[in-house]
């Protein structure tokens, strides 16, 4: 089944007539047409319209089997308006600003518009064949860089030399950065999110490197964790530590665990470190067409892991004015297990 006709029956469930898809993912997902952000997609039992403006008009038609109407708002609001008289048109409450709401009802007061979560994200948490081959591709890909940049890294080279060498070696291949490269050194490995800045590396340095590749709209998600030269101590004992929660979460992956409880399992090891407290995120997330997305593996989730699944398992601690680790992984989540989509080595201190 398509992800269209999966709509179709989602939005039968929901008591939907019409469902107005703008969150970028979302379109490219239920139309295929890659410019998601320039783009909106009108659902209904019997038709499906791709509303883009006259910058995509042959993109729109090789990309996308819907039907395209090309016009810029409030044209297109305009064109749909007819149609909903009278219906129950579901809109994107997560994606959708007051603005966009406001005009949605200037032009379509005869339409009940009806606040929806997570419909079609919940359509995209079970990768197909040629997802889950998107998303492995884009990991060789990034597995690729990582090795060839890895002897890179080393004393007196800047984060920033790092990052780009990332980034140009990912368009070389074909792909793009997933998102802005996380190259985080000496004390701002303290910073989960230290995008590459200046600093130069130093000797004794830890060194997290997060990266991914974007290639087919599919991401990957991996951070490595590299010494230069000899860590102190410290930093070798949270090393150790991070890589036993990694590994041991890893493992416990299968469909029916819930992931509340993989948060918990990599987070009461850290804890039995004395790094509880350094833990400051969530153990993971789903990776397809946007790099955060369902299941979350976050100590309050409701999500059970199901076949099919790709998410990322990237426990970390991080100790202010010290420095950091975290060490992640790209997993597909199999009918019997799991399997590990990322290569690169990780570093046994
Ligand atoms: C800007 S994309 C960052 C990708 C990275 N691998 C990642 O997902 N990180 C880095 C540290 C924490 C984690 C993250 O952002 N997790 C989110 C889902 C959270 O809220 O915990």
């Amino acid at each position: 089944m398509t992800q269209l006709q999966e709509l179709r029956d989602a939005m039968s469930r929901a008591g939907l007539d019409a469902a107005w898809i703008s969150d970028p993912a979302n379109v490219r997902a239920i139309s295929g047409f890659s410019s998601g952000k320039d783009a909106k997609v009108l659902v209904t039992p019997d038709a499906a319209t791709l509303y883009t403006d006259a910058r995509y008009t042959v993109q729109a038609a090789e990309e996308s089997p819907l039907s395209a109407f090309i016009a810029r708002p409030p044209e297109t609001l305009k064109h749909a308006a007819p149609g909903l008289a009278g219906l129950r048109v579901g809109f994107e409450a997560e994606h959708l600003t007051v603005a966009a709401h406001d005009d949605l009802r200037e032009h379509w007061p005869q339409a009940t518009l009806v606040p929806v979560k997570g419909l079609v994200q919940g359509l995209r948490v079970l990768k197909s064949a040629e997802e889950i081959e998107a998303i492995r591709d884009a990991q060789v890909l990034a597995d690729e860089v990582f090795m060839a940049v890895r002897p890179l890294i080393v004393a007196g080279a800047r984060e920033l030399d790092i990052a780009t060498e990332i980034e140009l070696r990912l368009r070389q291949r074909g792909a793009e950065s997933a998102f802005d490269v996380i190259v985080a050194s000496g004390p701002r490995g303290a910073m989960p999110h230290g995008v590459a800045s200046p600093r130069v590396i130093e000797d004794g340095d830890l060194v997290t490197v997060d990266m991914g590749a974007r290639l087919r709209g599919y991401h990957s998600d991996m951070t490595r964790t590299v010494a230069v030269g000899t860590p102190s101590a410290e930093m070798t004992r949270v090393y150790r530590a991070v890589l036993e929660a990694e590994e041991a979460a890893v493992r416990a992956v299968k469909p029916g665990v819930r992931t509340a409880d993989l948060d918990k399992l990599a987070r009461d090891i850290l804890t039995g470190h004395g790094l509880g407290e350094a833990f400051a995120h969530s153990l993971g997330h789903g990776v397809g067409l946007e790099v955060h997305e369902a299941p979350s593996l976050r100590g309050t989730s409701d999500d059970v892991l199901s076949a099919g699944m790709v998410i990322t398992i990237e426990p970390g601690a991080y100790l202010p004015g010290v420095g950091g680790v975290r060490i992640e992984d790209l997993v597909l989540v199999t009918e019997d297990g799991f399997e590990v989509l990322s290569h690169s080595p990780k570093e046994t201190l």
